[in-house]
């Protein structure tokens, strides 16, 4: 079929499609756009990340995977607000992240609790840090809540060197919900926990999102754990100067059965095509 001419000038094309483009495609929740990081070192510039995009909707559950020293913890820690791009931005609901904020809570793999604080207390202080016009008997309940919804009611008095990896990382999660964050970031939180913990904290954490629906983005080196609980797999090339190479979409339904989901052809199709991208496409040199 040949072209039609147009019925307007070339300024009202572009005007009207401009138009259409703002009004079917409204600003992400969250959007990483043309983002790099570089850092200064004593050789001369170090470009970590390099223009990498990404755009995540309102409660979606996203991993990162990428071989170690490839800038995921760079990436998400400009999405925290302890991190600033060199070049490009990271916005939440239209704005650009100039500080870290209640409304994006870290979770990292070491739990970083007050060791001489008890559970409770741990959390109770991140409660009072954002709400201090709360009462208290307002904010113990928040505690009381968050302690129960990751099963430690009965350990609420105990102080992390009395808890084991997993307890700790319970109540770093409790910690980070409770002051009810838009986006929940965690920094391959269940890395140094043994595999039947692990699976346990991965369930409670599917029913918690289910229950709260926050944004979450999660750095993991786990493709299982990920296919698990990932609505997509963000899947970074090699440093330095990486990017995305790769988003592959999750789409078994909810809620997520781990067994009924491991007996699924696509599964095993998912699996291959990310341990293909990580150890062949883009093995590690070492
Ligand atoms: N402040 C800094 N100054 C210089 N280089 C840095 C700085 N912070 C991180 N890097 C470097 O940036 C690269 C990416 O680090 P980053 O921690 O983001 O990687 P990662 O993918 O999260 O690694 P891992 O999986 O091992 O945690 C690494 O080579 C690291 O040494």
């Amino acid at each position: 079929m040949p072209n039609r001419p147009l019925a307007f000038s070339d300024s009202q094309t572009f005007t009207t499609r401009k138009s259409v483009a703002t009004a079917t495609k409204p600003e992400a929740f969250l959007t990483i756009e043309d983002v790099s990081k570089v850092y200064p070192t004593k050789k001369g510039s170090f470009t970590v990340l390099d223009g990498v995009n990404l755009t995540v909707e309102e409660g979606e559950f996203i991993c990162v995977i990428g071989h170690s020293g490839c800038g995921k913890s760079t990436l998400l820690n400009m999405v925290s607000g302890f991190a600033f791009p060199t070049h490009g931005e990271v916005r939440v609901q239209g704005k650009p992240i100039t500080k870290p904020g209640p409304d994006r809570m870290v979770v990292f793999q070491n739990y970083a609790l007050l060791p001489w604080r008890t559970a409770f207390e741990n959390i109770y202080l991140a409660v009072h840090a954002v709400y201090p016009n709360k009462s208290q008997a307002e904010k113990r309940a928040i505690v009381r809540e968050h302690l129960a919804m990751v099963g430690l009611s009965e350990a609420a008095d105990k102080k992390p060197p009395q808890m084991s990896g997993g307890m700790r990382q319970r109540v770093s999660i409790a910690r980070a919900l409770a002051v009810r964050p838009q986006v929940l970031i965690l920094d391959e939180p269940f890395g140094a926990l043994d595999a039947i913990t692990k699976e346990e904290l991965q369930e409670e954490l599917l029913k918690i999102w289910n229950d709260h629906r926050c944004t979450v983005l999660m750095i993991t080196h786990d493709i299982d754990e990920a296919l698990f609980l990932a609505d997509r797999l963000v899947m970074m090339t090699n440093g330095p100067a990486a990017k995305i190479g790769e988003i592959m979409e999750i789409p078994f339904p909810r809620p997520r059965d781990r067994a009924r989901i491991m007996e699924d052809p696509e599964y095993y199709k998912l699996r291959n095509h990310a341990l293909d991208y990580l150890f062949h496409r883009f093995a590690h040199d070492e």
